[in-house]
């Protein structure tokens, strides 16, 4: 894995109107891993990730991209540089099948007509690259299929446009037990393909089982970013509830410009004007 991040943002700040919801935001997100985003309702994570994937103009801060400053002015740039997310609400069409589905608005077509056969068989290698084996057929319409398969196909349909950073909201919110698990080991495989994953989720559970990395956001301010390896459960609970975490060692290299291997920046008083 390389040590530079590929997607790092620093000094990130956003306000509605009086309200800041992030204030001077750091985040790496590394190829090859996947990068736990949690925080309690409202702490700006939704906020952040509309940033990330250029819905919202950040007013302050950089990104950067390999390594490289880059602008994300629009979702339209986002793509380009290989970004995707997947929300929550899923966006896939019921009444359309999964090929539809993973080709919405950006159909192959073979002179006026669409290209059914060239698009059917990326979706197939889609699914197999990520050994998705659940769907029966690709000509099934979505509205047939478990909740579990319809977060598999929202995010083979991120997969299929070459991307390198992936977004999930909450892939597992919806889901029974045995579909979680099916979603987090597609998450797993994700990272393992060389992608860089960011995951939102509140659930501990799924944080601990698939994460390599923890960004947590307390009241618009990353607290923490550290390796899964180096905190608990509850240190992270403690991070999310109260921003900080008593029994939280962080290591000299954990300091923004360290060496990227332990935990990150920190600031321990966030939200002083929320
Ligand atoms: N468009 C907006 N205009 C004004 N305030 C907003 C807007 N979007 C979000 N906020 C505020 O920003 C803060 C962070 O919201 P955000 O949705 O980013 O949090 P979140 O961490 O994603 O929460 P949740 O886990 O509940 O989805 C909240 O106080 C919210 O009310």
């Amino acid at each position: 894995m390389s040590a530079t991040p590929l997607l790092e943002l620093r000094g990130i700040d956003k306000s509605f109107g009086p309200v800041q919801v992030l204030r001077d935001v750091a985040l790496s997100a590394h190829a090859g891993e996947v990068t736990a985003l949690v925080g309690d309702n409202g702490a700006g994570k939704s906020t952040l990730v509309k940033c990330i994937s250029g819905i919202y103009p950040t007013d302050a801060g950089e990104f950067l991209f390999d390594g490289r400053p880059v602008s994300i002015n629009s979702p339209r740039d986002a793509a380009g540089l290989g970004i995707e997310v997947v929300y929550q609400d899923l966006a896939l069409c019921d009444n359309l099948d999964i090929v539809q589905n993973m080709f919405l608005g950006r159909e192959k077509h073979s002179g006026l007509v669409l290209d059914e056969p060239t698009m059917e068989q990326m979706a197939a290698e889609t699914l197999a690259g990520l050994s998705v084996r659940t769907v029966k057929s690709l000509r099934q319409h979505v509205s047939s299929l478990s909740g579990g398969q319809r977060q598999t196909v929202a995010i083979a349909k991120a997969v299929l446009w070459n991307s390198r950073l992936v977004v999930l909201d909450e892939p597992t919110a919806a889901l029974g037990v045995a579909q979680t698990a099916q979603v987090l080991e597609l998450v797993r495989r994700l990272a393992d393909n060389g992608l860089a994953v960011v995951l939102i989720s509140h659930n501990m559970n799924d944080v601990f089982a698939v994460s390599d990395r923890i960004a947590a956001l307390y009241l618009g301010q990353m607290v923490a970013q550290v390796r899964t390896t180096d905190i608990t459960h509850s240190q992270v609970v403690e991070l999310i509830t109260a921003g900080r975490s008593g029994n939280l060692g962080l290591t000299a290299d954990a300091a923004p410009g360290g060496n990227g291997t332990g935990a990150q920046p920190v600031a321990t008083n966030p939200g002083a004007t929320r």
